[in-house]
């Protein structure tokens, strides 16, 4: 479950460079639900997974994850409820480390103990059943660096690494829009049957509008650091990207000059 009450990020408070990037933002996530979010750039999209990840602190307003109040405690003490995937495959993986050694690390998420604690308890079986699920060949190929692969096999196995530590939150953020359209497909479908097979609850930032319609059951558009739109259910059904496209307008007060903003 994830809870963000009326929650406010304001960088560079008193300077000129001041930017108030959430402006009084609530929201519930149910457990298991799967949310996609879209919005204009600088709409505030990082900000808010970087407020419930921990990464960013909030200005003021509450985030609660799984029952508790998190909004003080630093991202480390966050990452036993909260896993993430960035848009840059190498931002969530040690390219030096084996493939075996990044999944090993990422089992002892959450954890206060080092690689060697962490290769000691993983099981190797466990990791080489969990990559070779992908179907990619990638359990052979264990010991090699996880360097060595593709961006769209790095960004898969990012996904196995978020959901091998039990944590209940999985926050998104534009995580296959380095990846070419198959890979992106094949990143998207994973991201699915994940979520699915752990009951986890996503938060989904894409600047796909067909993705954002597509997956999970609700879409939130944020404009200018509030939400905009928050649609589910039937209304969400009979949504289509035209309908999106006239929000986005509406937000904006006139034509839309968004370079980043996909129709696909
Ligand atoms: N660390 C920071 N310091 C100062 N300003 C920041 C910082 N991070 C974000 N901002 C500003 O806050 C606003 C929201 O940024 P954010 O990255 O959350 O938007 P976004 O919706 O994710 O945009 P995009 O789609 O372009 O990635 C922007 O104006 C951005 O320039």
């Amino acid at each position: 479950m994830i809870e963000v009450a009326d929650l406010a990020v304001t960088f560079n408070a008193g300077t000129p460079l001041e930017r108030q990037a959430l402006r009084g933002v609530s929201l519930r996530l149910e457990n298991a639900e799967f949310v996609c979010v879209i919005g204009s750039n600088g709409a505030g999209k990082s900000t808010l997974l970087g407020a419930i990840a921990g990464d960013v602190a909030a200005t003021s307003g509450r985030v609660v994850l799984s029952g508790q109040d998190v909004t003080r405690l630093p991202a480390e003490e966050r990452s036993p409820h909260v896993a993430r995937v960035f848009q840059d495959p190498l931002a969530g993986s040690c390219g030096n480390l084996s493939i075996a050694e990044n999944l090993a690390l990422a089992l002892a998420r959450g954890r206060r103990r080092g690689l060697r604690a962490a290769l000691g308890r993983v099981s190797l079986a466990t990791v080489r059943e969990r990559s070779a699920e992908l179907g990619l060949g990638l359990e052979d190929r264990l010991d090699q660096p996880m360097g060595s692969l593709s961006g769209g096999q790095r960004q898969a196995l990012a996904l196995v690494m978020a959901t091998l530590a039990p944590s209940s939150v999985l926050l998104l953020d534009e995580h296959t829009a380095a990846l070419d359209p198959r890979n992106a497909e094949f990143v998207l479908d994973l991201t699915r049957r994940l979520a699915e097979r752990f009951k986890l609850t996503v938060l989904m930032v894409t600047h796909s509008m067909r993705q954002a319609l597509d997956y999970g059951s609700r879409t939130i558009m944020l404009h200018e650091g509030r939400i905009v739109l928050d649609v589910t259910g039937p209304e969400r059904h009979d949504l289509t990207i035209e309908d999106l496209l006239a929000e986005f307008r509406k937000a904006r007060g006139g034509e839309i000059s968004e370079d980043r903003l996909l129709v696909g």
